[in-house]
């Protein structure tokens, strides 16, 4: 049991005939929760989801339902899954805030290695927290759906083990030639490295990439000993009200160590040819992808660059109104993998993924997101992650290959993106 005071106030729930109700919490319950502060919300939560650009901060406490499905099934299982369990939840009354239903999917189901580190998560997850905090901008709300609060005990997690995947640098230079040959446009290759984790709990771990990354999205997600956590700057898809949002996020640069040397840096991924086409390959993907589940998409003629604490993307941001009859989950089945963590076309690198990295990425680049009874939510790609557990944790990162790309530039750019969880994590 988690520890908690013995005055922590018992919301009252009732589950009918299969049905959830989603109760909202009193406003004295929800200042109970505040009043614990950030820390012992992350610390105790099954779930957390932060963007604190936009102020919004989620915590989801104990579990009222958590469905795993099976290593080798990925976001069409968890689909089904999530639809049941929305069809079964009954809405707060107007005005109260929505229960968040999360989903999360390892990257391919169709791949066959299987590292044991990923057994506790499945081939994905969704979850319905017990309790959920949310805080947006200075209004802080919460509800309760019937479940088991508080959370069993951590387990023991056995140690995280370095994978024994392909060399990376002649991973790269391999596709670098299929691609030369004709066999695919873009594949995006990833390697991972184990490190120990300092004296930070992952809740302190979470604080310090708020604070690094304010502009990303913070997640995290617990199951067994195991903790997956991230901030990615990708966000897949949102809709709110209809409205939907989408995001193309492909070519990088590593940040400046000053303002002349950044500007220099921004001006030559503007200007690259290169990075153009890697992150237009992810444009027209979504183009292609979306066009039929959305009306009016508005997408701008050139990227702009979005700065990170440690990297700079060409970024260009997609928005239109969901098409009659669509959904969130229509439009996020349909663009995952996009071409920035998968690669172009689809299934041929897909394939090449699974040749050439030898590795398994677990839920590394897949979906991770929430969606609530009346269809609004939000997904953001799991990249920029890690699997803690047992004092250890895996990194992940990789980098979008096209036919002018080395291997040497490639490497130092994954090694660039790794540095955004090495720097927060071993300290
Ligand atoms: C695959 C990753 O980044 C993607 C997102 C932004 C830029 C990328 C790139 O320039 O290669 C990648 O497409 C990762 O962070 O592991």
């Amino acid at each position: 049991m988690i520890a908690t005071s013995t005055s922590q106030p018992t919301p009252s729930v009732t589950t009918e005939q299969g049905a959830i109700t989603a109760t909202p919490l009193s406003p004295g319950t929800v200042e109970w929760y505040r009043a614990r502060g950030e820390r012992w919300l992350r610390e105790h939560a099954t779930v957390t989801w932060e963007r604190p650009s936009r102020g919004l901060q989620v915590f989801g406490l104990g579990t009222a339902t958590r469905r795993i499905g099976a290593r080798g099934e990925g976001l069409r299982e968890a689909r089904a899954a999530i639809e049941e369990l929305l069809a079964g939840l009954w809405e707060s009354p107007a005005g109260a805030p929505a229960p968040m239903v999360f989903l999360s999917a390892s990257f391919d189901p169709g791949n066959p290695l299987r590292d044991p580190a990923w057994d506790a998560f499945g081939g994905w997850q969704v979850l319905l927290p017990a309790i959920t905090i949310v805080r947006r901008g200075e209004a802080w709300s919460g509800v309760a759906c019937a479940g088991d609060f508080p959370a069993g005990p951590a387990e023991e997690t056995a140690p995280l083990e370095e994978q024994t995947g392909a060399n990376l640098g002649s991973a790269i230079a391999e596709a670098v030639g299929e691609i030369r040959a004709g066999q695919y446009q873009k594949v995006v290759l990833a390697g991972s490295r184990v490190v120990p984790v300092g004296p930070a709990a992952p809740a302190d771990i979470l604080a310090r990439l708020v604070a690094a990354f304010p502009t990303t999205c913070i997640f995290s997600i617990r199951a067994g000993g195991w903790t997956w956590l991230g901030a990615s700057p990708e966000p897949l898809a949102g809709v709110q009200d209809g409205r939907l949002e989408l995001v193309s996020l492909a070519g990088s640069r590593r940040r400046g160590r000053d303002a002349a040397e950044d500007a220099a840096l921004e001006a030559e991924l503007l200007a690259s040819e290169k990075e153009r086409w890697e992150h237009r390959l992810v444009v027209e993907a979504i183009r292609q992808e979306v066009g039929e589940l959305a009306e009016g998409l508005e997408i701008p003629g050139a990227p702009t660059v979005m700065k990170l604490a440690n990297i700079q993307h060409l970024y260009t941001p997609i928005a239109g109104r969901l098409a009659p009859g669509a959904s969130l989950l229509d439009v996020v089945e349909r663009l995952h993998p996009t071409p920035a963590v998968g690669g172009w076309p689809r299934d041929a690198a897909l394939d090449a993924i699974r040749r050439l990295e030898r590795m398994d990425r677990g839920w590394y680049a897949g979906p991770v997101g929430w969606v609530d009874p009346s269809g609004n939510g939000e997904f953001v790609v799991g990249l920029r992650t890690a699997l803690v557990g047992g004092g250890r944790a895996r990194l992940y990162a990789g980098a979008g290959i096209v036919a002018d790309s080395t291997p040497a530039g490639e490497l130092e750019e994954i090694e660039t993106k790794l540095d955004a969880l090495r720097g927060v994590i071993n300290r």
